[in-house]
């Protein structure tokens, strides 16, 4: 069984004169009890993903693929539908930018019982589920422009925590928090997953992925290169790109990635990590398929 099933999805912008491949032919799964990490460097179409699983892209974004919650089709099912039987009640986001996703005139408590409310729950429980998200209910109080960084980072989650959706999509949550929040923030993730919900955590940080995930999803200039179980990604990764990524940590090889990922707006048609690639040859003119996509893996039975 899956909670989201998704085939094909690739997400284009349509610009005057360009457009921007932000995701490509994306096919991921997600089961319940299943915490997925999402990884990759900044602008690679993480949150593109995100916001188009909640309908949330802007009008010039053109979607193709499918993405399936049990009969629903989040890509295609509109607005209303989204609104009234998916957002906070099947698939929540904890979204990336905390300032704008707060209404600036209300309250976190006001926002958290307002949520609670519409989701049939008691709105009382606004303290206990800002805990939860690590934040003290004397913060709730405030309005969002009294918060800090962090604080506004913990009343999104809290927020989204508040409908208790059985998937979680969770992106950048730990953005702004010292690493015992952090750690909080992600135990918490974990927790979910222990009680049968399920997450996609979005993230930069891959100690945190390694913390918590059941699988990853390495994604580069706009695809998915490696999708694995979590621990075989960090004992031994299969893409290039991932090994790479992997030694750009300070605590292993501190060995940054030499170059820059392609424009998104001029992808080539073979493999976009090629020009960076060390193991690199005629072969990657052409793009690999395969749940490493890769002619050459560090891990040769990890393609089969
Ligand atoms: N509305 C838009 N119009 C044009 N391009 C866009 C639009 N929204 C996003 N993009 C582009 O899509 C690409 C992917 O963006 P996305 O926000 O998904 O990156 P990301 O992986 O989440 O990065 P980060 O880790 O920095 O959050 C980027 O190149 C971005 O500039
Ligand atoms: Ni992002």
């Amino acid at each position: 069984m899956t909670l989201l099933q998704i085939d094909g999805l690739s997400v284009r912008f349509r610009l005057r004169d360009a457009v921007v491949q932000a995701v490509t032919d994306l096919t991921l799964s997600v089961r319940p009890g299943e915490l997925l990490a999402v990884v990759g460097e900044s602008g690679c179409g993480k949150s593109v993903l995100a916001h188009a699983l909640f309908g949330l892209l802007p009008r010039n974004a053109e979607v193709t693929g499918r993405a399936l919650m049990g009969e629903v089709d989040v890509l295609r099912c509109g607005e209303k539908r989204l609104a009234r039987e998916i957002r906070g009640r099947r698939l929540g986001l904890v979204p990336q930018s905390p300032a704008t996703a707060l209404t600036p005139v209300r309250t976190g408590r006001s926002l958290l019982a307002e949520t609670l409310r519409a989701h049939r729950r008691d709105p009382g429980l606004a303290d206990t589920v800002a805990a939860d998200a690590g934040l003290d209910a004397h913060a709730l109080d405030r309005y969002p422009f009294e918060l800090s960084g962090g604080m506004a980072q913990r009343l999104v989650t809290a927020l989204a925590l508040a409908s208790d959706p059985p998937l979680l999509i969770a992106d950048e949550p730990t953005t702004g928090l010292d690493r015992p929040l952090v750690d909080h923030t992600l135990d918490l993730l974990r927790r979910r997953c222990d009680n049968g919900g399920a997450v996609l955590l979005i993230t930069h940080d891959l100690a945190a992925a390694e913390r918590v995930a059941d699988t990853v999803a390495v994604m580069y200039a706009s695809r998915i290169v490696e999708h694995r179980p979590a621990p075989d990604v960090f004992a031994a990764p299969a893409h290039p790109y991932t090994a790479a990524l992997l030694d750009a940590l300070p605590d292993r090889a501190f060995t940054p990635i030499p170059g820059h990922p392609p424009m998104l707006t001029a992808l080539p048609p073979g493999c976009a990590f090629a020009a960076r690639c060390p193991r690199a040859d005629t072969a990657c003119a052409s793009r690999p398929g395969g749940p490493v996509a890769c002619h050459h893996p560090l891990v040769s039975e990890a393609v089969a």
